[in-house]
């Protein structure tokens, strides 16, 4: 049980529903969860099941009609320099350079007229340093059209830990990398995840990732969306590849899998399916 006092982000009967009469879904329904300053929170589940909605709405992003989320002590009722998002797709502006996306940001404190000079000099250290971290040193000139997917996503990444955030939310960040590519990533996200000391809350359809990833894996359901299980990864901070072959690791990941199995209604649709057909191939005999 956590104490009051290590809660960064604290989710309280969530509900929240899209469109209206036969059109109205029930996205999420009682959603509680606490996730502690520092925590590394993986959320899985079948299509439709709410991640991405859970994820938006924790940015502010989405509203919410009942139930509280509360960011550092704080209700949440809009987005905020202290929950930075990193989507699918890179949303980069194609005419900076990979530096000038790094230090662009409205809330830049040399975008503000009282701004000193010293504020400057932070910022771009800031950038630098991010640009290094990254693995972007060579590249920090280019425009975001001459970079591989891989490189684009670091640039985003590095954007949105540009102000310090205390949370940051990923929806499906490598989900358009390849195979190879998401496994650096992977290693690159959580040297960056321990440097930084961020809360980090990650949407992926990926369950080897989830798990390689976080230090509890969030398994949800759909119809409606809700939180099925939670799954304790009892793996250190420090991870490398080999661990994905451990059999502690396949015995999660299978586990997660079952949940996610027996929670997304494939297997009923299936049936029916099969139902079906057999009733079109006797009518038609
Ligand atoms: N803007 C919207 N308007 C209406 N319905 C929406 C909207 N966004 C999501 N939904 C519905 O809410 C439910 C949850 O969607 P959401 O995208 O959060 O699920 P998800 O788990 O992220 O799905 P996926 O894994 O396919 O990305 C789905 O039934 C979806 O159709």
């Amino acid at each position: 049980m956590k104490t009051a006092i290590d809660i960064k982000i604290g989710i309280r009967h969530l509900d929240k529903h899209y469109g209206a009469g036969a059109r109205r879904t029930h996205a999420l329904r009682d959603v509680c969860l606490d996730i502690a300053a520092g925590e590394f929170v993986t959320l899985v589940g079948a299509s439709g099941c709410g991640k991405s909605t859970l994820l938006r709405t924790l940015g502010g992003l989405e509203e919410y009609a009942e139930g509280d989320i509360v960011c550092n002590g704080a209700s949440v009722d809009g987005p905020g320099p202290d929950r930075a998002m990193v989507f699918q797709s890179y949303s980069l502006y194609p005419w900076l350079t990979v530096t000038q996306n790094i230090k662009f940001c409205r809330r830049l404190k040399h975008h503000r007229e009282d701004a000193t000079s010293a504020d400057v000099e932070m910022a771009a250290g800031r950038a630098e340093a991010l640009v290094a971290l990254m693995g972007l040193g060579h590249v920090a000139h280019a425009y975001p059209a001459e970079l591989s997917g891989g490189m684009r996503q670091r640039v985003a990444i590095a954007r949105a830990l540009m102000m310090r955030p205390d949370v940051l939310l990923m929806d499906e960040p490598f989900g358009a990398l390849d195979a190879q590519t998401r496994e650096v990533m992977h290693d690159l996200i959580r040297h960056v995840y321990l440097l930084e000391k961020t809360t980090v809350v990650f949407v992926t359809h990926d369950v080897e990732e989830a798990i390689y990833l976080g230090q509890r894996v969030v398994v949800m359901a759909p119809r409606p969306g809700r939180i099925d299980s939670i799954i304790d990864i009892p793996f250190g901070a420090r991870r490398t590849q080999e661990l994905k072959l451990a059999p502690e690791f396949t015995d999660l990941k299978r586990q997660v899998l079952e949940r996610i199995r027996a929670t997304s209604g494939m297997r009923t649709d299936l049936e029916q399916l099969e139902k079906l057909t057999r009733n079109i191939t006797l009518s038609g005999d």
